[in-house]
């Protein structure tokens, strides 16, 4: 659709100058304020500022050194995000007169926006043209505009997402939260300062809560309520988006008819969108507008000029440029399904190293939201580890030849000594014993031609594995008692290798320090 606006004074001191020097080959010529792509994101998911363009607006003489305030809007991609952002960008080069709608046959420019089910805006955009505005105190402060990428598009990962929400966030002082007739506070408890407001489209429940910044404040007041039988995540983003933003708001919008929502030849005309609509658009831009409501961009306390604004761009890009997300190493690379067998020890070393390293990942990275809440993640992190390499330990010991081998190994052993002892027993005419001994052997073979049934068939398999638990039992029963006889011959093994002595000494040692 129309995407650029014809020139026309701005709001404040620059009507009838030309301001900006569009000097570059990618301004137009004819140096009609436009948006200005600041933050791309790039096929490869990562971002570049381009801080010639940046530097631009943000540089430019009249409003170097004028605090801002900057205003984004964020939310779910193609929700009419950059339609109201034209809106407010209208209502700017009107100069927030009475009738700042303007001609209602006048087609709706500036940001781009458009019908239709793909993505229109990507990364961050700003309109090049700053607008100044003398708020009532006497102070003169500069109102920059900026547009912003959709979330969950299908062409973005949610770490796309979330960057370019979280970098709107820390960039504004004002923004405006997007939502589709209910509210998404799952993703808004990034990073953020000043003011949120929930901008919550096509309301259709004005009986439940009227239209509105009041219906808005109610029923975001209910929304956030914390309640005890919510589940803990829940309740903390809910004390999170408290304790992250200074004013929070809300504002239900109803929907703008069918023509704007349907309609791919409607070009934004006023004459065609919902009056309902239009009356609380008059409300809506206004309030959040007006010279009495735009809050200059804070940080740490203390206000911010665009020339500061620049830098911090600078200084937040950074952070996600460089932290590229660690891609995950797996266990399975060490004792995956087509791995051979690993020594118990040796995977449980390989299982240390690795997730030491994984939690010095984790702590390595900046996090939001506080060490208690981090601390949490931690432990959840290690807790999900642990319970990890429980089966991979289980893994890897399937594939010990003699673990699958114990089972039958044990029941062979049964028959054989339950075999000899019969024969004995029957020998010396004690028949009782004998039978007995027949009978324990006669069950034996039964559970071993079962148990190879059920590993060969796949069937029957909790009968399966009672038997491998017995025989597992009965086999570590006699290790143990192997291990017994062994132990109680040490002083033999020693006296026959003195040397070994002090390592068994150090291992013990090691031992008690676990
Ligand atoms: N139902 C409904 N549609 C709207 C509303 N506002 C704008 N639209 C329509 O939504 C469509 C998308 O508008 P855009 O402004 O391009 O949406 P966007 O959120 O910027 O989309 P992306 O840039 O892709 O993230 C357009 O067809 C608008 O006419 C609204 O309040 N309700
Ligand atoms: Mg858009």
């Amino acid at each position: 659709m129309a995407k650029h606006r014809p020139e026309r004074d701005s709001w404040g001191s620059l009507s009838d100058k030309n301001v900006y020097d569009w000097s570059s080959e990618e301004e137009e010529p004819d140096g009609r304020a436009r948006p200005i792509q600041v933050l791309l994101v790039k096929d490869d998911h990562t971002f570049e500022l381009d801080e010639a363009a940046l530097s631009r607006i943000l540089l430019s003489e009249e409003v170097r050194d004028r605090e801002v305030v900057a205003i984004s809007v964020a939310g779910a991609f193609r929700k009419g995000k950059s339609f109201l952002m034209d809106f407010m960008l209208r209502y700017m080069y009107n100069h927030a007169s009475e009738n700042w709608l303007g001609n209602p046959e006048e087609p709706l420019t500036g940001f781009s926006w458009r019908g239709g089910s793909e993505r229109e805006t990507t990364g961050i955009q700003i309109w090049s043209e700053v607008f100044l505005v003398d708020k009532p105190d006497g102070r003169k402060v500069a109102v920059l505009l900026m547009d912003t990428q959709g979330t969950f598009d299908s062409q973005s990962t949610l770490r796309d997402s979330a960057t370019v929400f979280a970098l709107s966030t820390m960039i504004s002082s004002m923004q405006l939260f997007t939502e589709y007739g209910r509210l998404a506070m799952e993703e808004t408890f990034l990073k953020p300062f000043q003011s949120m407001i929930f901008l919550v489209r096509d309301w259709s429940f004005p009986y439940e809560f009227p239209y509105g910044q009041e219906g808005g404040m109610k029923f975001l007041e209910k929304r956030l309520k914390i309640s005890e039988n919510q589940h803990e995540e829940l309740q903390n983003v809910r004390k999170h988006i408290h304790s992250c933003f200074t004013n929070i708001s809300c504002f239900l919008m109803p929907h703008p008819g069918l023509k704007v929502a349907t309609n791919p030849h409607f070009d934004g005309r006023i004459k065609e969108i919902d009056g309902e609509f239009i009356n609380n658009l008059t409300v809506l831009v206004p309030w959040l507008l007006s010279p009495r409501n735009i809050d200059v961009k804070e940080i740490n306390g203390s206000k911010i000029t665009c020339r500061g604004l620049l830098e911090y761009f600078k200084a937040y890009i950074k952070i996600y440029q460089g932290e590229e997300l660690p891609h995950p190493k797996s266990m399975l690379q060490v004792c995956g399904g087509d791995r051979p067998f690993l020594a118990p020890s040796e995977l449980q070393a390989r299982h240390s190293a690795i997730r030491e390293e994984a939690l010095q990942v984790f702590k390595g990275v900046k996090k939001m939201g506080g060490e208690e809440f981090s601390r949490r993640y931690l432990q959840q992190l290690e807790g999900e580890i642990d319970e990890v390499f429980v089966q991979y330990i289980k893994h890897n010991d399937s594939k010990n030849i003699f673990h699958a081998a114990r089972t039958p190994a044990t029941l062979f052993v049964v028959i054989f000594v339950m075999y000899v002892a019969a024969g004995i027993t029957g020998f010396v005419g004690v028949d009782i014993i004998a039978s007995l001994c027949n009978m324990i052997l006669g069950l034996a073979l039964i559970t071993l031609c079962t148990w190879a049934y059920i590993r060969y068939s796949g069937e029957y398999r909790e009968l399966g594995a009672v038997i491998d638990q017995v025989a597992g039992a009965l086999w570590d029963q006699a290790l143990y008692k192997l291990y017994n006889v062994a132990a109680n011959h040490r002083h033999l093994y020693h006296h026959a290798f003195p040397g070994h002595q002090v390592e068994e000494v150090a291992e013990e040692q090691d031992k008690k320090r676990d």
